[in-house]
């Protein structure tokens, strides 16, 4: 699969303009960011790429802020250098340690997940993965059918099936992150995860205890729905890939619809990673 990347030059002496413009790219279906001197890159895949749509998108910003975006198309070749140039280890609570297989072990940590960083998304750097690996380190898992939706590289049906998930099911719409996800459950001796290719649809399971998903705004509030109807009695939903401000309150309202109930949330740079219970 194909990505656009535009490459963002922002004058941003308070520090807000790049969240505004990073907020409004991810409502209309841009899913990864990466920081730069000079501003930042957010990535899409090419074929949800609208030009008009991201000139719409951002020009009441325009005219009020001083940043400037050249659109390149990049194919994976180049997606894959892009992770691994950039991929250093990454700590979660203290107790999970994240690394590639070319960086040494670290004995002190009494969880490791190893990544071959790729082209999939899901390395630990992104707040929203760090979020949600918080939450699920905090949640119990012992035993549980478990669906990860938008498994990227895989991470967090593999923390899951470290924490002792039962029944694991990690979907991904990009083919290039379900064989990631296969290869790197392998690396971290993961034999009971089944992945999927697709949307929300394609899943025909039901019966979830615990439902991960780190997608984006409107793709959730698109997928409330279905987790609801997918969720078991008392199943846990934890979702992330949006802002608190102002997304949270709109996904509460969603969930609130199918009788989801809000739990509670954790944020990091405004990113959140919230739980629900049926
Ligand atoms: C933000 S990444 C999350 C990856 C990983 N779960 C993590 O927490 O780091 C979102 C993933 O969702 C996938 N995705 C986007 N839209 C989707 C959809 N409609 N159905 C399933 N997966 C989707 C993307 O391909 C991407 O791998």
């Amino acid at each position: 699969m194909n990505y656009y990347e535009l490459v963002f030059t922002v004058v941003d002496p308070e520090g807000f303009v790049k969240d505004l413009l990073i907020a409004s790219l991810s409502e209309i279906g841009f899913d990864t960011f990466e920081d730069t001197e000079s501003g930042f890159k957010a990535y899409i895949q090419a074929e949800q790429f609208n030009e008009h749509l991201v000139s719409e998108q951002l020009s009441d910003y325009k005219d009020q802020f001083n940043f400037s975006y050249e659109t390149n198309l990049i194919p994976h070749k180049n997606w894959n250098e892009v992770w691994e140039n950039n991929f250093e280890p990454v700590i979660v609570a203290d107790k999970l340690y994240i690394r590639a297989t070319f960086h040494p072990a670290r004995a002190e940590f009494p969880m490791e997940i190893v990544i071959d960083p790729k082209m999939a998304f899901g390395t630990g750097h992104h707040e929203t993965t760090y979020l949600m690996s918080e939450f699920l380190l905090q949640t119990e898992v012992e035993g549980k059918k478990v669906l990860d939706m938008g498994c990227g590289s895989g991470i967090l049906a593999i923390l899951a099936s470290k924490l002792g998930a039962e029944d694991l099911l990690a979907v991904d719409i990009d083919p290039i992150c379900v064989s990631s996800s296969i290869e790197n459950a392998q690396l971290n001796e993961v034999d009971n995860m089944k992945t999927g290719l697709g949307d929300i649809d394609q899943v025909n399971d039901t019966g979830f205890d615990l439902i991960l998903a780190n997608i984006n705004r409107n793709i959730l509030l698109n997928h409330m729905s279905h987790y609801a109807a997918m969720l078991a009695d008392e199943g846990e939903l934890i979702m992330s890939g949006f802002y608190e401000t102002p997304d949270l309150a709109i996904i509460q309202e969603e969930a609130a619809k199918y009788d989801l109930k809000y739990i509670s949330h954790y944020t990091r740079n405004n990113w959140v990673a919230a739980k629900f219970v049926k």
